[in-house]
């Protein structure tokens, strides 16, 4: 790539989209933003250019925007911010890509209707991956534009932590365990031993708590088992969804609540997890500032599921020597690290609290320098794993 040419990198989530425009064979940041609050509260814009000055900010508080008017409006603000760039490629953060799409993928019309296909295991994700890539195809159909799935990074998993205990031919048919947030392991797998080259062959526990939340085992590098299995709503309680339930109350709010199945997964995906809990809101920000005790009791039960994950993802790896917080929650919430790594003392975590109260950003360690197990945060990248995709899928060395 030359200097002036840039990939545009679209992370489109269930209430926000992220976008991203990296330019030259470096692929260095030319400008990022982010649109939040979709389909509720003030949608908020903000951009920022590679030095961190705003470059955008607009709210609208009469009515919340949705997927497709975000896009247009995202669309339009890069087209006037490209200074010169020329777009070469769009890279895509797809959720799910199934039995079929292990790897980056360039998309088209054939590749796009396999996707749709897997939309109820992605519900709240997958139609808002593949709308933005359908627009542009439509806008642009020379451009090439190429698909980075969440669930790549843990397809080399061991087959028992990939296989439910349930009738061959129902596994046969892809019931099975995924695993999801993989662009952020597969970055945070990456960037650590940058920082201490030890932990290239580490057994560490990645944490990346935003408004979906999983944790993942990953030894020397390769995921080996995570908490989020066929679908993303397995594992850990989220913003909105429930995390790991016995399937036996899906069958009694069927059979004994008269619930249909529409209702039942709308309350899994949309009412459980923080905001079921608290009955006030999913945001933790929220939660964290309010004095009811539902809020503090919905934290609560969060602390304590990443707890029990923590002790059954150390198992898989056979022992633990790091552990790691990343997503919107992991990077800035010190009393929610704080709560995590008193409850895990007993498998060496001991946090230095100055370091983990500091309002750093960047990767950092923030254990004390006695404790046998690195504790790390590192702030999600998606976007650049998937701009390295796209560069790499496009430009094969
Ligand atoms: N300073 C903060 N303290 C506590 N929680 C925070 C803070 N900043 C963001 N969060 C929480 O991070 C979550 C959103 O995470 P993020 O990774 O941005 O979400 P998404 O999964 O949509 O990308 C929200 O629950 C939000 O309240
Ligand atoms: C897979 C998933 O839960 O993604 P997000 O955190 O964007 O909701
Ligand atoms: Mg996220």
């Amino acid at each position: 790539m030359q200097p002036n040419e840039s990939i545009v990198v679209i992370n489109a989530g269930s209430s926000s989209i992220k976008f991203s425009l990296y330019s030259g064979a470096a692929l260095e940041l030319t400008f990022r933003g982010k649109i939040e609050n979709l389909y509720s509260g003030v949608t908020h814009f903000a951009a920022e250019d590679a030095q961190e000055n705003s470059i955008g900010d607009r709210r609208w508080p009469d009515a919340p925007l949705d997927h497709a008017a975000a896009m247009a409006y995202l669309l339009e603000f890069a087209d006037s911010h490209l200074d010169g760039h020329t777009v070469v490629a769009v890279g895509h953060r797809i959720v799910h890509g199934g039995v079929h799409y292990s790897g980056p993928q360039r998309l088209d019309a054939g590749v796009l209707a396999k996707l749709e296909q897997l939309i109820p295991l992605a519900p709240l994700h997958l139609p808002h991956n593949l709308a933005p890539v359908r627009a542009m195809m439509a806008l642009t159909p020379d451009l090439p534009q190429v698909g980075c799935f969440d669930t790549a990074f843990h397809v080399g998993q061991p087959a028992e932590a990939q296989s439910f205990a349930l009738p061959e031919r129902i596994t046969a048919q892809g019931v099975r365990r995924y695993g999801f947030h993989g662009l952020s392991y597969e970055y945070i797998a990456a960037s650590l031993p940058q920082a201490d080259a030890a932990l290239a062959q580490a057994r560490v526990v990645a944490a990346h708590l935003g408004n979906g939340a999983s944790m993942c085992a990953i030894d020397a590098g390769r995921s080996v088992a995570s908490t989020m299995g066929f679908t993303a709503v397995d594992g850990l309680p989220m913003g909105t969804r429930c995390g790991a339930l016995d399937p036996g109350v899906v069958l009694y709010l069927i059979e004994e609540l008269g619930m249909s199945v529409a209702a039942v997964q709308k309350m899994l995906y949309q009412e459980s997890g923080l905001l079921g809990v608290s009955g006030i809101a999913s945001d933790m920000r929220t939660l964290e500032q309010s004095s009811d005790p539902r809020a503090r009791a919905a934290i609560d039960l969060m602390v304590y599921r990443i707890g029990r994950e923590l002790g059954s993802l150390t198992a898989a790896l056979g022992g633990l020597d790091a552990l790691v917080f990343s997503g919107g929650i992991g990077e800035n919430s010190a009393s929610l690290r704080a709560a995590v790594c008193a409850d895990a003392a007993w498998l060496g975590v001991q946090l230095d609290g100055v370091a983990n109260a500091a309002s750093g950003h960047g990767l950092r360690r923030i254990s004390s320098a006695s404790s046998r197990v690195a504790v790390w945060v590192v702030p999600a990248n998606e976007e650049l794993m998937i701009a390295q995709h796209t560069k790499d899928l496009l430009e094969p060395a």
